[in-house]
């Protein structure tokens, strides 16, 4: 994959205003999901919309590892042809995720209650990732973990002989935790529950019902319950994957970031646990729409319209907000720098374990082009500078992390000096088509000599 490879440097940099229609690509949550649960099910499934990113490319990989038929029909319309629950074969290779979270957190589930030795890899970043959150509950239905220190990865996973169901209170807000639990219950026999104190994006939930999984979802004082029944047999699903709303995030505030721009970006997934940056961005006084409200394949979609909105204001942005937009704070971090006021996010913690420390590494590149920012453990600050008043003329770290890689490309399109990353090879773990996407709207934005 492009981040193991040599770098790319890529410059942003203002020009005219961003115009025309982004069809970003598929949900990687869904894509991940879809490939998984796909390769769990007895007969073949149909994917249209697939994320061709490379972090589901590595889950693809692996669920043929395990067994599965994974079929790329051109298009972005794919087809797995499932083992069954339980029906997991031994890898004879490393598994390795690439740079991804939510592939190597899953999979780890949805193979712990199976009877085999499974050994997992990734890039510097995530091998950097902390796992115990993963494996502490998997231990729970028999399975053993041996990794590096600190939980880390490279790791290997025993799969539990005879799973016992379990009962969990995820103890962190992540919808990797509750997902790999849920995805290990299906293999064991009986009622697995799982209790979030914060609603997470909750995919993993409505696809295993969609897949003929008995699971339910109570709200109680405890928290979320979601209970499901073990050992179903999953019907093959015919799946259509919307596109990813933390994708779409980047050329909505470029939009609303370039003087005259005007972006509509159909067919969003606009799940709520997903949604929280459009209000937010629409609480700072963003010119951002929801044209055409629907419902798609269970999840509601609508199409965004972007304008350029050079009156938006710092705002407070709730901390039981976080699950729905954790994603989303860098690029937020970037509108904030240009907005006036102060914009505070709290309850963020999560942000220091992603494919880098997320706050350490907006914060820096930031301050480096003369913005202020304030951070804690859990919590960072952004002190507005203004429309036109953010210098930029910075060379920004990406850190392996893709969301940090863009980010600091849509500042550049708004601060007064270019703005470099000093490696774009990242953006390809979500976002292939970013570039080109980018340039279509009429974005300045070129890879750069070394
Ligand atoms: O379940 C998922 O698909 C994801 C969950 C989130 O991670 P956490 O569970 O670590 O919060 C998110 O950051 C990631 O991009 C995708
Ligand atoms: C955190 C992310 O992904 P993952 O945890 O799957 O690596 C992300 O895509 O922003």
């Amino acid at each position: 994959m492009s981040s193991h490879g040599d770098p790319i440097p890529m410059t942003a940099r203002q020009g005219g205003p961003l115009r025309g229609e982004a069809l970003v690509p598929g949900d990687k949550s869904i894509s991940h999901r879809a490939l998984i649960l796909g390769a769990m099910a007895v007969g073949e499934t149909k994917i249209s919309g697939l994320l061709e990113g490379q972090d589901v490319l590595d889950t693809g990989r692996a669920m043929e590892a395990f067994g599965a038929e994974v079929v790329n029909h051109g298009g972005g319309n794919w087809s797995v042809h499932g083992v069954g629950v339980g029906g997991f074969g031994e890898p004879d290779q490393v598994i390795d995720c690439g740079n991804s979270g939510t592939g190597v957190r899953l999979i780890m589930g949805a193979a712990a209650t199976t009877d085999i030795a499974v050994t997992y890899t990734g890039d510097a970043s995530l091998n950097s990732r902390p796992m115990g959150r993963v494996t502490d509950p998997l231990a729970l239905f028999g399975t053993r973990a041996v990794g590096r220190a600190g939980g880390r990865l490279p790791m290997t996973l025993l799969g539990a002989k005879e799973p016992t169901p379990v009962r969990y209170v995820v103890p962190v807000p992540s919808a990797q935790v509750k997902s790999a639990v849920l995805l290990a219950g299906l293999n064991a026999p009986g009622e697995t529950v799982v209790i979030e104190q914060e609603a997470t994006r909750d995919h993993t939930e409505r696809m295993l019902a969609g897949f003929g999984a008995e699971v339910s979802v109570e709200d109680t004082d405890e928290g979320r319950v979601i209970t499901l029944k073990g050992q179903p047999e999953l019907r093959p699903q015919t799946i259509a994957v919307p596109r990813d709303p933390s994708s779409a995030a980047f050329p909505v505030c470029a939009a609303l970031l370039v003087e005259g721009s005007d972006v509509l970006v159909p067919n969003i997934g606009l799940n709520p646990t997903r949604a929280g940056l459009f209000y937010t961005l629409q609480e700072m006084g963003a010119d951002l729409t929801f044209e055409n409200m629907r419902e798609e394949g269970g999840e509601p979609v609508a199409d965004l319209r972007a304008r350029y909105s050079p009156a938006m204001k710092g705002i407070n942005v709730p901390p039981e907000r976080a699950a729905s937009m954790i994603d989303e704070y860098p690029v937020l971090s970037v509108v904030a720098a240009f907005a006036e006021g102060q914009t505070v996010m709290t309850g963020v913690n999560e942000l220091r374990v992603k494919e880098s420390d997320r706050i350490d590494a907006m914060a820096q590149g930031l301050r480096a082009a003369g913005v202020e920012v304030d951070e804690g453990e859990d919590w960072w600050t952004v002190t507005g500078r203004g429309f036109g008043q953010v210098a930029g003329g910075i060379t920004a770290e990406s850190r392996l992390d893709h969301r940090i890689a863009m980010s600091f490309l849509i500042l550049g399109l708004a601060s007064n000096a270019p703005v470099s990353v000093d490696d774009g090879g990242p953006i390809a773990t979500s976002f292939p088509i970013f570039e080109d996407l980018m340039a279509d709207l009429g974005a300045q934005i070129e890879r750069t000599a070394r």
